[in-house]
């Protein structure tokens, strides 16, 4: 046998982690065996991310040990030796969008073609890709642009990457986020495909019925410190998220929309044959107060732009946007904010925060003009509101003050979300708000887009979970552009996942 064979794929053990005041890793351990696939989870902050940094050779640990395959760990700052253990591929994908598939694959390693120094034989680098494609199953065209692939093809090119530097262990960090059920499928098939030939897996995702589906064993943090490793067979649900919160599991519920919040009144949202060609057809949209409105799609579906041009983000080709009566001035994102649109994008990291501001700066950067006389910022309001926010929101954080650069992602997202609510906004337009969230800060998140509407405001969520979907008053099903159904509060999931694939009967 060989020596990968009977070690672990990775073993860390007694890892330390801290960051100034911040201990993001107390201790913690974990083991992946060859061939497995192990899920890591744990709350916004619990410390995932940063292990990921550690065992991928981007932070240095205070202490601890971690080995690969039986051999200790590479020096730090040796990437090309790392390169060779472990590779990581994020939710935004590491390939460069506008090089081949082939050139991706060979990025910083061409080798002189054999007609004299520096050149590179393409032929040759096609060939290269061709092969090593091929041995690990992918069917990706070398000559195509990585943009052009499908997001699961490019997270495929890169694991193949990885595998033909000789990576034996492959993290995953929340790789299903951009995918659609059958990208999920796809990727979740050529997982298995090569655990069979010994690669192992380390997951990482908020979506624990994906864990169910996909993992083997499962590893739990909670602040900082490993509370469980265990198989994922014979674990129930309600035991894992008591290990991840560290409390009993009644105090997660599901967000439900109490039947007939909406009221008789004028809409707070109107669009008027509201159209992008391209990516959706004319829409009428009425949302009254006391509505929330889900967008349901699927990422062609159309519903991210829909969201896009009534933040201004995107200019329409047809139609109007009012907002309690007034028309707002289409393809503006000022005029949005001022009519009173409040937008959490899909995007945080780009639309979203200035990383080296406080919470309470980014928390409050719309509200500017409200937070003191004459245009100051008095700072004593600016950290009430933002504590305020941090309370509802469950934003795990030193306080106010620290900078957002410091938090974990899902965090990061929370303040995003804080951000729009500052300015008390009519209606709330949320883009996936619960992506990257964990399964506590989920409900209370939700929560807060109900109260909302609860207010008499309303909100509109764009999104494909259901769990999102399920605070809705009223769902509207887009496929291709179109909407395709209408549903109340009383759905299944069977036939909103079908209407959002196209295969509904109620088209
Ligand atoms: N660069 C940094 N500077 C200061 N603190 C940091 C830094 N990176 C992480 N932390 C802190 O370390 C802790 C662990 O964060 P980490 O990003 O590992 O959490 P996570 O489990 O990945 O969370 P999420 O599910 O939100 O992605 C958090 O308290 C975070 O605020």
């Amino acid at each position: 046998m060989s020596t990968s064979a009977v070690h672990p794929a990775v073993h860390a053990e007694g890892i330390v982690k801290r960051f100034g005041p911040t201990v993001a890793l107390d201790g913690v351990r974990l083991t992946v065996a060859p061939g497995e696939s192990h899920a890591l989870v744990g709350r916004n902050g619990a410390g995932k991310s940063t292990l990921v940094s550690v065992l991928t050779g981007l932070h240095k640990a205070d202490a601890g040990t971690v080995a690969f395959g039986g051999e200790p760990a590479p020096a730090f700052g040796d990437t090309a030796a790392w390169q060779s253990k472990v590779a990581c591929v994020y939710q935004k994908s590491m390939v460069v969008p506008e090089l081949t598939v082939a050139e991706n694959l060979f990025l910083n390693r061409f080798e002189a073609g054999g007609q004299g120094r520096g050149f590179i034989s393409w032929r040759r680098l096609r060939r290269r890709a061709e092969e090593l494609l091929a041995e690990y199953g992918v069917s990706a065209d070398p000559t195509a642009r990585a943009k052009d692939l499908a997001v699961e093809q490019r997270q495929f090119v890169e694991i193949a990457r990885a595998l033909s530097f000789g990576a034996r262990l492959i993290i995953l960090d929340e790789p299903t986020a951009q995918l659609d059920a059958r990208g999920i499928d796809r990727l979740f098939d050529k997982l298995r495909e090569l655990q069979s030939q010994g690669v192992a897996f380390l997951f990482i995702s908020h979506h624990l019925q994906e864990v169910y589906e996909l993992c083997t064993a499962v590893t739990v943090y909670r602040d900082a410190r490993h509370v469980l490793t265990a198989p994922v067979a014979g674990l129930a649900k309600g035991d894992l998220v008591t290990a991840m919160t560290g409390e009993a599991t009644s105090t997660v519920t599901a967000w439900h929309a109490a039947a007939s919040t909406v009221r008789d009144a004028a809409p707070v949202l109107r669009t008027e044959g509201l159209a992008l060609d391209g990516q959706f057809d004319p829409l009428d949209l009425e949302v009254r107060p006391g509505e929330v409105l889900g967008l349901a799609g699927a990422a062609a579906s159309g519903n991210t732009a829909l969201g896009e041009t009534l933040a201004g983000l995107r200019k329409p080709t047809a139609g109007r946007i009012t907002v309690r009566d007034r028309t707002v001035r289409p393809g503006s994102v000022p005029h949005a904010l001022d009519a009173g649109i409040g937008y959490v994008p899909e995007d945080r990291h780009i639309q979203g925060l200035v990383h080296d501001r406080s919470v309470a700066e980014n928390a409050t950067l719309t509200v500017a003009d409200q937070l003191g006389p004459w245009g100051t910022v008095l700072p004593s309001r600016t950290r009430e509101f933002a504590q305020s926010m941090i309370t509802s929101l469950d934003i795990k954080t030193q306080g106010p003050q620290q900078k957002v650069s410091g938090l974990s992602g899902g965090n990061q997202q929370k303040v995003v979300i804080a951000r729009a609510l500052a300015r008390r906004p009519s209606v709330l337009v949320a883009v996936r708000p619960t992506a990257g969230v964990d399964v506590k800060s989920k409900d209370s998140l939700l929560g807060v887009v109900r109260r909302v509407a609860d207010e008499g405001r309303a909100a509109v969520i764009i999104s494909d979970e259901l769990d999102d979907l399920r605070v809705c008053d009223r769902v509207l099903a887009l496929f291709h552009g179109r909407v395709v159904a209408t549903y109340g509060t009383g759905w299944t999931d069977r036939e909103l996942v079908a209407a959002m694939e196209g295969v509904g009967e109620r088209a």
